[in-house]
């Protein structure tokens, strides 16, 4: 829906989207509808993603399926000549990632990881504050994604959310989020001499599925430290009060950032010192649901001729992939041997 809204809503005038086609592995119908539920009917609809993928009318590809699924699928598309855009997170491991992005780097072909909320104009405008030097020089990151939802009534235990066989569990689910927080604020703002990567360590606590069900990350960057928490079973913000989902703090102060992690419309920056000027800023999303500003960062990137894009660098992909990976291997934590596989 995001995509067919016209970008003139939210001030975009240089890159415009066509939805082109979609597929469903499960049935011609289900494209059909879903192209009509989502206000594109006229695209062409296909009952299957070989057949999408080899469209000649199709530019890029965004595969929206569960972790499991996108390994194999990304090849699927990138072998037909397809750039891609592929939901986070982006494969089952790192090693996974890392073929993507050789296959991609290989063939000249544009691909990126969906983390929709790097390109939140909050988090460049976040990005940029802490590059001035607002809040002095940022030390911690401490930023959480838990949703308080009850498990055991909301999934029924074959759901993504909650099967390993479709790669499920928090840290790669909502997990990816504050991890998001800790590497845009952290990593990706310092100067490319400086970037280094975290020694990790952290906990999960294992749902009776055998995912993960709570889950810490705490990641020491040579001069300043992140931890990034998720669940599902317990709240960010239980009171709903605007407690912040994401502390980052600096010598001089620190910007507190709105719950949800995915997708925040607003922050407060608090300067160090008692009766400080607290600012506050609200940043809501113009129309839609906020996915279209990675829509527009990604078209931008094919009329440009890039193969990657900045905001979501595939190196730093494939670090928190190894992020992820590390924390999982520390727990004996792995999904079965059939996803884990590099195998396609
Ligand atoms: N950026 C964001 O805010 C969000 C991102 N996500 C991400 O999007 C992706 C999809 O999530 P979501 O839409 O909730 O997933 P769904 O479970 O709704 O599945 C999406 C599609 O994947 C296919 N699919 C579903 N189950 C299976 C299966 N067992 N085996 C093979 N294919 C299957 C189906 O397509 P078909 O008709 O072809 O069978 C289905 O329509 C995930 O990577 C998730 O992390 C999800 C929610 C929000
Ligand atoms: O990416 C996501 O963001 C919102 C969550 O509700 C969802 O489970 C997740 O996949």
């Amino acid at each position: 829906k995001d995509l067919v809204l016209d970008p003139k809503t939210r001030g975009v005038e240089d890159v415009v989207h066509v939805v082109q086609a979609a597929a469903s592995a499960t049935s011609f119908d289900r494209a059909k509808q879903f192209l009509v539920d989502v206000g594109a009917p006229s695209a062409t609809a296909y009952g299957s993603y070989v057949e999408l993928v080899n469209d000649p009318n199709v530019d890029i590809i965004y595969i929206a399926t569960p972790h499991s699924h996108h390994f194999p699928q990304c090849i699927l598309a990138l072998n037909a000549g397809k750039p891609v855009v592929c939901e986070k997170p982006f494969t089952v491991n790192a090693e996974q990632t890392k073929i993507l992005v050789n296959l991609a780097r290989e063939k000249k072909l544009f691909l990126m990881e969906a983390v929709w909320t790097r390109f939140f104009p909050l988090s460049i405008e976040i990005r940029q504050l802490i590059k001035d030097g607002k809040i002095g020089d940022v030390k911690r990151v401490i930023a959480d994604l838990s949703l308080c939802q009850d498990p055991e009534t909301k999934y029924d235990d074959s759901h993504r959310m909650v099967n390993p066989d479709l790669a499920g569990g928090v840290l790669l689910d909502l997990g990816l989020y504050p991890l998001t927080w800790v590497y845009q604020t952290l990593y990706h703002t310092l100067p490319d001499a400086e970037k280094a990567a975290p020694t990790i360590t952290g906990a999960i606590s294992k749902y009776h599925t055998g995912v993960d069900i709570e889950t810490v990350v705490v990641c020491k960057f040579p001069s300043s430290v992140g931890i990034a928490t998720s669940s599902v079973r317990v709240a960010t913000d239980p009171e709903e009060t605007g407690y912040p989902a994401i502390k980052i703090q600096g010598t001089k102060g620190e910007i507190r950032v709105d719950h949800p992690a995915y997708c925040p419309t607003g922050y407060t920056i608090v300067p160090v010192g008692k009766g400080s000027k607290v600012e506050r800023f609200e940043r809501p999303i113009p129309a839609g649901k906020g996915m279209h500003w990675e829509a527009d960062g990604a078209a931008r990137c094919l009329r440009d001729g890039k193969m990657e894009s900045d905001v979501m660098p595939l190196d730093e992909s494939i670090l928190i992939m190894e992020t992820m990976d590390t924390l999982r291997a520390q727990c004996d934590f792995k999904y079965p041997a059939n996803i884990e596989s590099t195998e396609h």
